[in-house]
């Protein structure tokens, strides 16, 4: 079954129309990632299925239901997670209270932020540090851990990579895998860099002027 069935949907910025026509489904466990050249539409996408942004028409079943002119923190409770570009944290708040906040935003239990800290090595020593001081790749993987602490089954993760150096770009390789494997997360990935596309994705769809051109196999993407 599909935790995501995208139809028809359309979205922009007021009176300017970004994406046209966009279908695609992803399936319960299932890593699908969407390659595209700037400007091309990727970030409005993932807005749209966040509710960043309200579409102008189709519809967007998540879980059979569909969202699409429901507020995000809806979505979200619906176990929607949604990493944006250029992270979004909160600068003032530690580390683990960054954590704690999407917990308890989202009703899942205060457990969840020791046992992301656990799955996420490079945050233990960090925990007591503010959000504002971290690195761009340490602000990354708390983005994520904190996306995750809300228990999210779908995450959308909008360029992950973005600034980090290879080594962490791995370690998030690794855990996305293994949260895949035991917990059945699937994600939605919008991505610059092949590699790391190659490495996490299944499937790869292409989007060009707004519209979701053709799927190809992340082999043949690279
Ligand atoms: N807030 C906004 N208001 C108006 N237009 C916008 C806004 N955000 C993005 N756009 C426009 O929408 C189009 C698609 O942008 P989008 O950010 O979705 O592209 P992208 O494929 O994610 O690009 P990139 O890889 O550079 O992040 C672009 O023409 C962009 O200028």
């Amino acid at each position: 079954m599909s935790i995501l069935a995208v139809s028809n949907l359309a979205a922009g910025y007021g009176s300017i129309g970004v994406l046209r026509d966009v279908g695609f489904a992803i399936a319960e466990g299932e890593i699908l990632g969407v390659l595209g050249h700037n400007g091309m539409g990727k970030s409005t996408l993932l807005k749209a299925l966040s509710g960043a942004i309200r579409p102008s028409a189709g519809a967007i079943l998540f879980a059979g239901v569909d969202i699409a002119q429901e507020p995000p923190h809806r979505r979200a409770r619906r176990g929607l997670g949604y990493v944006p570009q250029g992270r979004q944290i909160f600068p003032g708040l530690t580390v683990r209270e960054n954590m704690a906040f999407a917990a308890r935003a989202s009703g899942a239990p205060l457990s969840l932020v020791d046992e992301m800290i656990a799955r996420f090595p490079r945050l233990q020593p960090i925990v007591d540090r503010a959000g504002g001081v971290l690195s761009g790749g340490e602000q990354q993987i708390l983005a994520l851990a904190r996306c995750l602490c809300a228990k999210p089954s779908l995450i959308l993760l909008d360029e992950p990579t973005e600034g980090i150096q290879p080594s962490i770009r791995d370690e998030i390789v690794e855990t996305l895998l293994t949260l895949r494997r035991e917990l059945g997360l699937s994600i939605l990935l919008v991505e610059q860099n092949l590699k790391f596309m190659t490495d996490l994705a299944d499937r790869v769809l292409h989007m060009e002027k707004g519209r979701l051109a053709f799927a190809a196999p992340p082999e043949a993407a690279a």
